[in-house]
């Protein structure tokens, strides 16, 4: 077993353990002693003070990097949750804003890669509409904007006998199509957010535009989360037959908003390697061994067993 340290705000440290790579026979990793590259899978409790959650996502950033992490995954959010409609767009940026410039400095800084899940981004029109987009942003190790993705599926969900009623639409922008994996030191990364993971076609899209990674950085509720959070990654990793990885917000925002935590990697088999808990802040460190995707679409080739052929056509009439 390697054990892996799960590292709660700064202070406390518990311990994570998976199942580990038997075989250590080819060059490892410098700093970390480990085979693959790392990625370094963030939960944090984000409020609408801006400046405060910076700081707390920065030591999560520079923590990973001491652990030996290429590439840092941050939640849905991670700018902050704001308490109102109102006050959820009157802190959004664009993305040549001040938070986005921090975050690609520390890229640059730390030389690592991030995922910066759900940014607040103002619209094209934002002056004439007061709109947003929840953006997916990927910062490489020189900190260049490489990619940006926008949430196509937004949630609009009235659960009242579990107290969820949230409607993303009234602030938010869908967005206009998926991006392009983007090939990064971990493997191929594909980007979805939240609640984009409940919609299969679009993990399966990912993958057949070559994902070797999928990543649902998200701010789940307690309810649906405690229902559905970890059912609906693994399903996603073993359908596509990718990791996933899902950065995710923990705890009580502000005294109207909580989310449900547990922060996941999942390998392509859709064993969970690493799980943050539902209780604060911290950060879980994966191998990310792409030998596991590839052996595993080679033992069992589900994507090419598809049938399109069969299903996407009109169905004969019984
Ligand atoms: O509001 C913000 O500031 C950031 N955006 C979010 O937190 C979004 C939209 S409200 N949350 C989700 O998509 C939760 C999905 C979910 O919980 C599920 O699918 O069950």
């Amino acid at each position: 077993m390697l054990t892996l340290r799960c590292v709660f705000g700064s202070s406390a440290k518990f311990l994570v353990s998976f199942p580990a790579l038997k075989h250590n026979t080819r060059l490892q990793n410098s700093m970390s002693g480990s085979l693959h590259p790392l990625a370094a899978v963030c939960q944090v409790t984000a409020t609408p003070d801006k400046e405060a959650n910076f700081s707390a996502c920065k030591q999560l950033v520079e923590e990973a990097k001491q652990q030996g992490a290429s590439m840092v995954f941050l939640p849905e959010g991670f700018d902050y949750i704001g308490s109102s409609r109102e006050e959820t767009l009157a802190l959004s940026e664009s993305l040549a804003g001040d938070t986005i410039s921090r975050y690609t400095q520390l890229a640059r800084k730390l030389e690592l890669w991030l995922s910066l899940g759900g940014f607040h981004e103002r619209g094209h029109d934002w002056e004439a509409d007061r709109r947003i987009y929840n953006s997916h942003v990927i910062i490489n190790d020189r900190g260049d904007i490489v990619s940006v993705y926008r949430k196509s599926h937004l949630f609009d969900v009235e659960l009242p006998e579990k107290g969820v009623s949230l409607k993303e639409s009234a602030f938010t922008i869908p967005g206009p199509s998926l991006v392009a994996p983007v090939q990064t030191p971990i493997g191929k990364v594909g980007l979805g957010i939240c609640y984009d993971l409940r919609f299969p076609e679009l993990s399966v899209a990912l993958q057949r535009h070559g994902a070797e990674i999928l990543t649902y950085p998200s701010a789940f509720t307690v309810a649906t989360g405690a229902a559905h959070w970890e059912v609906l990654l693994r399903a996603r990793a073993i359908e596509t037959q990718c990791f996933v990885l899902a950065a995710a917000q923990v705890g009580r925002h502000h005294e109207k908003r909580s989310s449900y935590g547990h922060a996941l990697a999942v390998d392509p088999w859709g064993e969970v390697l690493g799980d943050c808990g539902e209780e604060k802040p911290g950060l879980v460190l994966v191998e990310v061994d792409l030998g596991k995707v590839r052996s595993t679409r080679r033992n069992m080739p589900v994507q090419q067993h598809r049938r399109d052929d069969a299903f996407y056509r009109s169905l004969p009439q019984t």
